[in-house]
């Protein structure tokens, strides 16, 4: 007997087409509640098309998408209205939400320093990215979307967001899907891996899972890893060799001699498939 887990965001077979080229095809992948997913792929893979569906601000040309309660996106230019001040953009969230949580959106301008009564217009761009996120978490989402959501912040502010967000997930259980370009920041904030290329899914992973089946092997010169597994990437100089595998299941293999073995990243892996899709190896 399989016990059924709540999915909080389904898609399947979801795909979108502008003027008959297809920015997202055959995508499928289920998104338990309460997961962080980082959405990743070059320039023009698709992720703000995948968003823009999800958040339901296009249509899908084939397939469907389903998302579980409220629903709250960011999007990448983070838009406002520029003679608000960021205490009217509250105001207007307060009015045009269904659920309003003022004291939460309050509290994050005030741990981010954003000033309540300037115009939205005069505000840096990180200030109003931060008013975006107000009014996002102000309305108790469900599932949050965010298109780039660290792109205008300063290193320390990114930081503190992603550790703010994560909180928000531990004390609400909502859902996260954020794409982002930044792939050494989302080290543990995201727990699920999608990744887009020229519109399809390369891979939909646990990003734990992922990382335990691959490793890294650097040695002498050789046409081989030193390990059975599929050979994601293999890079080699003059005398040495690189090969990131993914390993068969079960216990790891020893390392020959003469060879390292090193954990994976995150980045790692993105950009070893995004690599392997440009030359047209991808599975
Ligand atoms: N309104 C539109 N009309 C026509 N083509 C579009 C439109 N919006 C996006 N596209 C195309 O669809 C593809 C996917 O674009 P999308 O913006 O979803 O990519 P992205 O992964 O978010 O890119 P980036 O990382 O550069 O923001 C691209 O080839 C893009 O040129």
């Amino acid at each position: 007997m399989t016990t059924a887990v709540s999915s909080a965001v389904r898609a399947s077979g979801l795909g979108k087409s502008y003027g008959g080229t297809w920015a997202l095809r055959d995508c499928s992948f289920e998104l338990p509640a309460g997961r962080v997913a980082a959405l990743v792929g070059a320039n023009g893979a698709g992720k703000t098309t995948l968003l823009s569906v999800l958040a339901g601000l296009l249509e899908a040309d084939a397939g469907s998408a389903d998302v579980d309660g409220r629903v709250a996106f960011v999007a990448q230019d983070k838009p406002l209205y520029k003679g608000f001040t960021a205490h009217d953009a509250l105001t207007m969230g307060a009015r045009l939400n269904t659920a309003w949580d003022q004291a939460k959106a309050v509290a994050w301008l005030d741990r981010f320093e954003v000033p309540r009564t300037r115009a939205c217009g005069k505000l840096s761009g990180g200030q109003q990215a931060q008013v975006a996120f107000a009014l996002a978490l102000g309305s108790c989402p469900d599932v949050l979307l965010l298109d780039e959501p660290l792109a205008n912040l300063d290193p320390l502010a990114r930081r503190e967001v992603a550790a703010a967000l994560l909180d928000e997930v531990a004390e609400t259980g909502m859902t996260v899907v954020l794409s982002t370009h930044v792939i050494t920041e989302l080290t543990g904030v995201a727990d699920h891996l999608l990744l887009l290329s020229n519109g399809g899914l390369l891979a939909d992973d646990d990003v734990d899972g992922l990382l335990a089946h691959h490793a890294a092997y650097t040695g002498p010169r050789s046409d081989a890893p030193p390990v059975e597994g599929r050979v994601v990437e293999a890079r080699h100089s003059a005398n040495q060799s690189t090969f990131l595998v993914r390993l068969p299941d079960g216990p790891r293999p020893p390392v020959a001699d003469r060879w390292v073995e090193r954990a994976v990243t995150l980045e790692d892996y993105v950009l070893a498939r995004l690599a392997e899709s440009r030359k047209g190896g991808a599975e």
